[in-house]
């Protein structure tokens, strides 16, 4: 089956005035349909930098990256990009920012409204359909970012850090929400973070990148064991905690390849 996610030999530099910094380089990657791989490394490896690349808002300086076999060079309705900020419209009702990414993209109708009724439903936002965002807690404006970045449907979501700001116990609880709402989509997703058991628990590949220059350094398959039930049990599941070690040694001796 054709990769959704197809990267080869990516390079990128950043060009400044008097020189320029390589900040990814010879990346190789495929992505199949459905996977969830969350992308971990040490500050300044290039994770974000990956991300910009493959949401078709960074074009890199050497390489190619295909999306569903189309090569990217702008953002696409096809993908969906969440960042750690819910960048919610103070002045907007929840319905109403939750229907932005439709609105602007053309696609608003009956159908698609009443399916982000169902979905702010889903993520446990019924009834504050017309409240704003300023009357919500963070978790649950995290969810209405989330629910305006599915409501158009993207076949491929990019999250960059997205629950990095909320407290433990609603991130774990967002980890479950969005792992299970992905896996039924049958969604692509590529996870940015710095919480190894976060990634451990909600992906099937974990790739952990090295800095100077950013390079794949080692991909980590999860065993079934641990995928087989929502991420919050994850973690308690047989073999998590030797994975846990051994991505975190890898990490480590990544962090400390010197510049
Ligand atoms: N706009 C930019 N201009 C110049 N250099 C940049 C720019 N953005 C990132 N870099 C450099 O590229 C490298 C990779 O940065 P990137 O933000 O992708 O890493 P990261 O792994 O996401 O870091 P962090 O975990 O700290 O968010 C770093 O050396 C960074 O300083």
């Amino acid at each position: 089956m054709l990769p959704v996610v197809e990267l080869k030999g990516v390079t990128h530099a950043y060009l400044g005035e008097r020189e320029a910094s390589l900040a990814v380089e010879d990346l190789n990657l495929s992505i199949g349909s459905g996977e969830f791989v969350s992308l971990v490394g040490p500050s300044g490896c290039g994770k974000t930098t990956l991300l910009s690349i493959i949401a078709g808002l960074l074009q890199p300086s050497e390489g190619e990256v295909s999306v569903y076999g189309r090569p990217i060079h702008n953002p696409s309705p096809e993908i969906g990009y969440m960042l750690q900020q819910d960048y919610l419209f103070p002045w907007r009702t929840i319905l109403e920012n939750a229907l932005l990414g439709l609105e602007l993209t053309g696609n608003l109708n009956e159908e698609n409204r009443r399916k982000t009724v169902e979905l702010l439903g889903d993520m446990g936002l019924a009834g504050k359909e017309d409240a704003y965002p300023s009357q919500l807690s963070g978790g649950m404006r995290q969810r209405v970012a989330l629910v305006r970045t599915l409501a158009t449907d993207p076949g491929l979501l990019l999250l960059d850090e997205p629950f990095s700001a909320l407290d433990y116990q609603i991130k774990l609880q967002l980890e479950d929400l969005v792992s299970e709402t992905l896996r039924r989509r049958g969604t692509t997703a590529i996870l940015v973070t710095h919480d190894l058991s976060e990634a451990i628990a909600v992906s099937n590949r974990v790739i952990l990148l090295e800095p100077n220059p950013g390079r794949i350094r080692k991909v980590f398959t999860v065993p079934e064991s641990i995928r087989e039930v929502p991420p919050l049990y994850a973690r308690d599941q047989p073999g998590f905690a030797e994975l846990f070690h051994e991505v975190w040694k890898e990490m480590e001796q990544a962090g400390s390849k010197s510049v």
